[in-house]
């Protein structure tokens, strides 16, 4: 399904600020694979995100969406096939517009240029039900602006965004981080429910490696631009946090806290 081949990114190349955040990546996920992504800061986690989204371009290797190389394309040509949530909370939808005007402008996500606003009653319905996943009674506030919600709430609802037109690959680049552990548990479980229900290929990017032995049925390890470990289901159920330090420690020769890894 998805496929990041001898991926290489270098930021700044030639220039004292020379950074070198992919290092020849190779990442194949199947259809319905949850990968989780654990690392060190700046290990190019997001970076990898990044590449799949077309936000950056790589300067070698490639990337193939359903054996389609889409290396050549760009984010906003990408943007029907990939949905993607990012930490912050205000990021994935507009303030000012109603929940069913944000509705409506993930449902045409990637396939037209115009803002659609307008909502008929039909796609009204359709939103009403795909709401009521989120459990948080916002099918009862459609006209209620986004503005008022709180940080959890927007969040669930930037999930439900960024997979209502049902896309072929899901990118949550620490969606979690930034909500208090209640809602950051609410978002984590909702994730869990809407990928399993709708059998997305989903990336999940996270600091927190509890989580990340939780959700998903794949993690990988990042350092310094490569993958440095790719566990799977079976492995990963018998791993406790310190494990996964261990790993690193060894595989590394580093020594490594866990204050390195979840920051
Ligand atoms: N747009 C950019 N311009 C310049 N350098 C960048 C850019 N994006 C990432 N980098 C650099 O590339 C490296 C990898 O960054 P990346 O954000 O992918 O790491 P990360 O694993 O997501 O880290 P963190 O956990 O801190 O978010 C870092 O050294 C970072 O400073």
């Amino acid at each position: 399904m998805l496929n990041v081949s001898e991926v290489s990114k270098t930021f700044f190349p030639g220039t004292v600020n020379e950074r070198r955040a992919l290092d020849d990546v190779n990442l194949q996920l199947a259809a319905g694979d949850f990968v989780t992504v654990i690392g060190s800061n700046g290990a190019g986690k997001s970076t990898v995100l990044n590449t799949v989204a077309g936000r950056i371009t790589q300067e070698k290797g490639v990337v193939e969406l359903e054996n389609r190389d889409v290396s050549k394309l760009k984010e906003h040509q990408r943007a029907a096939q990939i949905g993607r949530v990012f930490q912050d909370p205000m990021a994935g939808t507009s303030p000012n517009l109603t929940i069913e005007q944000n509705l409506s402008l993930a449902d045409r996500r990637g396939y037209s240029r115009g803002l659609r606003l307008g909502v008929t009653a039909s796609k009204r319905e359709r939103f009403a039900e795909a709401l009521k996943v989120l459990e948080l009674g916002l099918e009862d506030r459609l006209r209620a602006k986004v503005g008022l919600l709180s940080g959890g709430q927007r969040q669930a609802l930037s999930l439900l965004m960024a997979t209502l037109s049902q896309p072929k690959v899901l990118l949550l680049d620490e969606h979690t981080a930034a909500l208090d552990p209640q809602r950051a548990e609410l978002v984590t479980r909702l994730t869990t429910k809407i990928v399993k229900e709708q059998k997305l290929t989903t990336l999940m990017v996270t600091h927190n490696m509890a989580q990340a032995l939780e959700v998903g049925n794949r993690l990988i390890m990042m350092h310094e631009g490569r993958i440095i470990l790719d566990v799977s289901d079976e492995e990963k159920e018998k791993l406790a946090p310190g494990d996964l330090l261990a790993e690193f420690s060894k595989i590394k020769g580093a020594v490594v806290d866990d204050k390195t890894m979840l920051q």
